[in-house]
Formats: structure tokens, C-alpha cells, sequence
């Protein structure tokens, strides 16, 4: 029998771009159980790479629906033969990759419902979908839907104050009218599109689970200052939008029990709860714990910047969602989609494939990289937006390469320089208590973590897994068994081991990194003006 039988727990889950994970946390908010399913490595019928697929056009993004049915049926048969004992889940809560969206066929809830335990998920749910293949986070092929809905609703300023965000490829309004302007039949068959975060809640509840407020944030569709569907962006996207959608809901409600399915196939108690699943980035902001004042930078296959909020004020760059763990408050967000993906191409390239050579090379080479400075965005960057690499040399001249020790420092430099710029532009300003707290695959690089704390004058913390969206969902999955009796999140989460330093400035590193992000900034506005031409 395994050691981690007859505990009590709450489950989290993350569906999340490479992979679906899980965690277990015990009643002393102990993690104790991990598992994933990598989707190009464990699934490699579905020939993704990095998790999707990228359309001939460069700008379509999608990944396979029964792809993530799929994961899950592997994960939980992995955690049965583990011995894993599902009947000591009291609730489980779950994240999903945010703004992916999903399009059940008119009579999949009739199959959710009535679901055989003899079988698996992917075998049952073969027809449920109208569109097989799901628009993700890294699609941008929706500049004209954008364009039509800022039009709308009277600019791109009056949607960031109605909805959180100007207009964004990626959101899942412009996705839906783009499906809706390419094809109506398609659309006209869905009885319900779900986030990919509500999709996975479904899966367990076997019905159509709500959107919460948080990862409804992410659409240009919520007002989230009242958290009601905005009539006018629903209209500009797409007729009857609003009944499949459902309603959303508070991030902490219990939508439901489990499905019987899982009862019979696994051994779930009846009463297992599912709490509202939310986006990842929401549910790492649980995971961490983070307080006013903090800044979460998670590394995972996008990189994020995320800060608590008490009030929202929505600009032209970044995101307000609506804070996942208290529902009077915000969160700000910034997206920057060369993450892990753009450091993996960098260490094949130059570091051999290994990123114990990757840390050499930050190890050997000085902070400031000798005036050295690079923008590394193979993919067309969200936050700003420019594509290709540029590197620069000391003297402001444009070079084509660098060593290879220079490029590896050039692009991390690079990408957290970008990451204080951008947070410095939404009002974020370093204090003396500021603490960072790091998160997702490339938070097990103390180099990187180092290069994070030097470039922000901050030290850099961690929590004891990287995966903080799954931790942060069986979090939120207590929160919301103990929510009827309206405890706040901090205190249910009171006990649960505090984040550890993994990395400290070093001395001299404010005066290194000043100047440098100066410059850093003035040769972005240099690339942007030259690419984009001078803004009007
Ligand atoms: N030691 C490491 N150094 C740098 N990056 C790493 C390291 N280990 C893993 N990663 C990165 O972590 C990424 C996956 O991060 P993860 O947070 O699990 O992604 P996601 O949640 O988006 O699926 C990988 O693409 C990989 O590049
Ligand atoms: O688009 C965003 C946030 O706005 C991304 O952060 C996605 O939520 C994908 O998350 P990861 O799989 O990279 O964690």
C-alpha cells in the first residue's frame, strides 16, 4: 500500500500549455503526492510541439481537445496504480491555461450526465466537441475581431475600463468571433463553450460547469467592476453568446459534486466537492500566497509578472482580472509569450541542450554583460509588441551575434529588464519590503533566479513545488468547503510552509542594472518605432 494512504486531502490540478498536473495537500497543507502528463512526450499521437500545434498562417495556435481528455484519463489511472486513495478527497479544484477556449457539440451534456465507469473519459467523449482543435493563448490571428470589438464599445481605453484589457488576440471573445465569421455551423452546433479551466471542471462534474470572475477576466467580455457579462462586447462578438456561456460565477463557489463516474471508476466519495476552476496564473497567485506589495514572476512556458490590486486601473498594456481569492479585490497581469520555449531554443543553440551549460554561462559572465544587450522574440511578443532578435552592443550599434556565453546572459537580462520596465508602467514601484516570488519550470534555475534578483534589487523566493497553480487550486479547493462559514482565504492558508529565498541581489547590482535599463527601454522604443513607425 502506498505511504499516502487514508490521508485526507484536498486535490489541485493544472491544465496547463505542455502538460496536465496534480497535486495532493493534506489537512496541514502538505503536499504529498505529484503527478503529471507531458503532451509531446506522453501523447505522442497528437504530434504537438510545446503542447499545440501552430497553423501554416503563423498566427493560428490550437491544441486537441481529446488531447486533454486524454491526460487526464492517464493521470488518474497512474494515481489508481500508485495506490493513490481517492476516497480521502473531501474537494478538488483545478486551473486551466487562461483564455483557451472550448466548444461542446449540442448533446454533449446529455453525455457528461450518463457517463460508463467501465470505460475511459476520451473513449466516451469522442463526439462532445464541435471544434476538435482549441484556439490557446499563443493565437494572434484575430487582429480584425479585435479591432471590430474596440470599435464597438468606443475605443481601445473604454474596453480596458469596461473589460480589464484593450482588445487582445488571444482573448476569448475575438477567438469566439472569429469561429463565429469562419464558421457559423460550427457555431450554431455549440451548446456551450467553456475556458479550459470550466472544460476540465466539467470533465469532473459531469455537466457544464460555470466560468469563475477570475478567468473570465481574460475574454474582453466580463465588466469587472460588476462582474456581469458585458451586453455590448457579448453583441459584438457573436449572436446568443450569452446562454453559451452561462453565468459566471465567484472564484471560491462550490459548483457541484463529483460525477458518479468518478465514484464508481476511482472511488471518490459522493460528497468529493468541486470548487470553481480558474486560470493558472490566478490559481499560482493562491499557490503563493501572495500579499499587497509582492510581485509573482512565474517561468512556465509564457512568462508572467502578476501583483495584488485593490483597485483596478486599467491601461492600455497588462490586464486586471478579478482577484481569485478575494472577490473585492484585483490582480494585474502582464504576459510575455517568449518564455521557456524562447530559453530551450537558446540552450540548444548555444549550451548544448543543457541547462547546467545554460547556468555556466550566467555563472561566468558579469552582471551588465559588458554593456551587452539583447531582445530575443521568435514569436511575435505580446508585451510589446515586436519579433526577431535584436542585439546591441555597448555602444547602441546593432550587432548580429554575440558569444555564446554573452547571448545566453543577453537573453535573461533581456527578459527580466523587460519584465521591471513593463511593471514599472503599470504604477509598480520596488519598496524596501518587495519581495519577489518565482514560480513555474525555470524557478529550479537558481542562475535565472539570481539574474531575476539582480536585475530588480529584490530578493527572489520559493515555494516548495514550482507548480504553485496546482498547490494554489487544492488551496482554493479548502477555501471553498470552509467558505459557507465566509473564512478568508489567508486564513485557511495560514499554516502552509512559508516561501523559502533562493536568491539575494548581489552587492552592487542597482548601479549595474540602472543605467542598463535605460538603455534597455530606450533601444525597445528604438525597435518598436522602427518596425511599427512613430506612434501618432
Ligand atoms: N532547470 C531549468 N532551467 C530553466 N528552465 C527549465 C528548467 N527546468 C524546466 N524548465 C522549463 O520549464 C518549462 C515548463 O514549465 P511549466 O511551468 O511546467 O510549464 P507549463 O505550466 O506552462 O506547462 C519547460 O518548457 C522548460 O523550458
Ligand atoms: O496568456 C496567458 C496569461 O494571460 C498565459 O500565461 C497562459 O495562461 C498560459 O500559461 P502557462 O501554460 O504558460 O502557465
Amino acid at each position: 500500500m502506498a505511504d499516502h494512504a487514508g490521508r485526507r486531502c484536498c486535490l489541485g490540478w493544472d491544465f496547463s500549455t505542455q502538460q496536465v498536473k496534480v497535486v495532493a495537500v493534506d489537512a496541514e497543507l502538505n503536499v504529498f503526492y505529484e503527478d503529471s502528463v507531458h503532451f509531446d512526450r506522453d501523447l505522442l499521437e497528437f504530434g504537438t510541439q510545446g503542447g499545440v500545434h501552430v497553423h501554416e498562417d503563423g498566427l493560428t495556435v490550437t491544441s486537441p481537445v481529446l488531447m486533454w481528455v486524454q491526460a487526464l484519463d492517464i493521470i488518474l489511472e497512474k494515481m489508481k496504480a500508485s495506490g493513490f486513495d481517492f476516497s480521502q478527497v473531501l474537494a478538488l479544484s483545478g486551473a486551466g491555461q487562461q483564455h483557451g477556449s472550448v466548444y461542446w457539440k449540442a448533446g454533449a451534456s446529455q453525455v457528461l450526465t450518463s457517463l460508463s465507469p467501465d470505460l475511459l473519459l476520451h473513449e466516451q467523449l469522442q463526439a462532445c466537441f464541435s471544434i476538435s482543435d482549441c484556439p490557446v493563448w499563443m493565437d494572434s490571428s484575430t487582429t480584425a475581431q479585435c479591432r471590430q470589438l474596440e470599435a464597438t464599445v468606443g475605443g481601445a481605453q473604454a474596453l480596458s475600463c469596461l473589460t480589464g484589457s484593450r482588445a487582445y488576440e488571444r482573448f476569448t471573445g475575438n477567438q469566439i468571433a472569429k469561429l463565429y465569421q469562419q464558421n457559423p455551423e460550427a457555431y450554431a452546433h455549440t451548446e456551450r463553450i467553456s475556458l479550459v479551466s470550466s472544460f476540465a471542471a466539467s470533465l469532473f462534474l459531469g455537466s457544464h460547469s460555470p466560468i469563475d470572475y477570475s478567468d473570465g477576466s481574460g475574454m474582453n467580455l466580463l465588466r469587472i467592476q460588476d462582474k456581469v457579462w458585458s451586453q455590448a462586447c457579448l453583441g459584438a462578438c457573436a449572436p446568443h453568446l450569452e446562454e453559451k456561456l452561462g453565468l459566471p460565477v465567484p472564484s471560491c463557489s462550490v459548483v457541484g459534486a463529483i460525477s458518479s463516474y468518478f465514484v464508481q471508476r476511482y472511488g471518490f466519495p459522493p460528497a468529493c466537492k468541486v470548487v470553481a476552476f480558474t486560470g493558472d496564473n490566478p490559481a499560482s497567485l493562491a499557490g503563493m500566497r501572495l500579499e499587497e506589495g509582492d510581485i509573482a514572476v512565474s517561468l512556465g512556458t509564457s512568462d508572467t509578472l502578476f501583483l495584488w490590486l485593490q483597485e483596478p486601473r486599467p491601461t492600455l498594456e497588462g490586464h486586471i482580472f478579478c482577484n481569485p481569492v478575494d472577490p473585492q479585490h484585483y490582480m494585474a497581469l502582464l504576459c510575455f509569450k517568449n518564455g521557456s520555449l524562447m530559453r530551450e531554443k537558446i540552450r540548444d543553440e548555444m549550451a548544448s541542450s543543457s541547462w547546467s551549460e545554460f547556468s555556466k554561462a550566467l555563472q561566468s559572465t558579469e552582471m551588465g554583460n559588458s554593456g551587452n544587450l539583447g531582445f530575443y522574440f521568435d514569436v511575435m511578443e505580446i508585451t510589446p509588441e515586436i519579433i526577431g532578435r535584436h542585439r546591441f552592443s555597448a555602444e547602441n550599434h546593432e550587432v548580429s551575434a554575440f558569444p555564446w556565453d554573452v547571448e545566453i546572459r543577453a537573453l535573461i537580462e533581456g527578459q527580466f529588464m523587460a519584465k521591471k520596465i513593463h511593471a514599472e508602467g503599470l504604477g509598480y514601484r520596488v519598496m524596501p519590503k518587495t519581495k519577489i516570488l518565482a514560480t513555474g519550470g525555470a524557478s529550479h534555475n537558481r542562475d535565472i533566479l539570481q539574474v531575476l534578483a539582480d536585475v530588480f534589487g529584490t530578493p527572489v523566493y520559493v515555494i516548495d513545488t514550482a507548480n504553485s497553480a496546482c498547490v494554489g487550486s487544492a488551496y482554493r479547493a479548502f477555501h471553498g468547503l470552509a467558505a459557507g462559514t465566509d473564512v478568508p482565504f489567508s486564513e485557511v492558508v495560514k499554516l502552509a510552509p512559508n516561501p523559502r529565498l533562493a536568491a539575494a541581489p548581489t552587492p552592487g547590482a542597482s548601479q549595474v542594472y540602472e543605467a542598463l535599463l535605460q538603455r534597455y527601454a530606450m533601444l525597445e522604443q528604438r525597435i518598436l518605432t522602427q518596425t511599427r513607425g512613430p506612434l501618432e
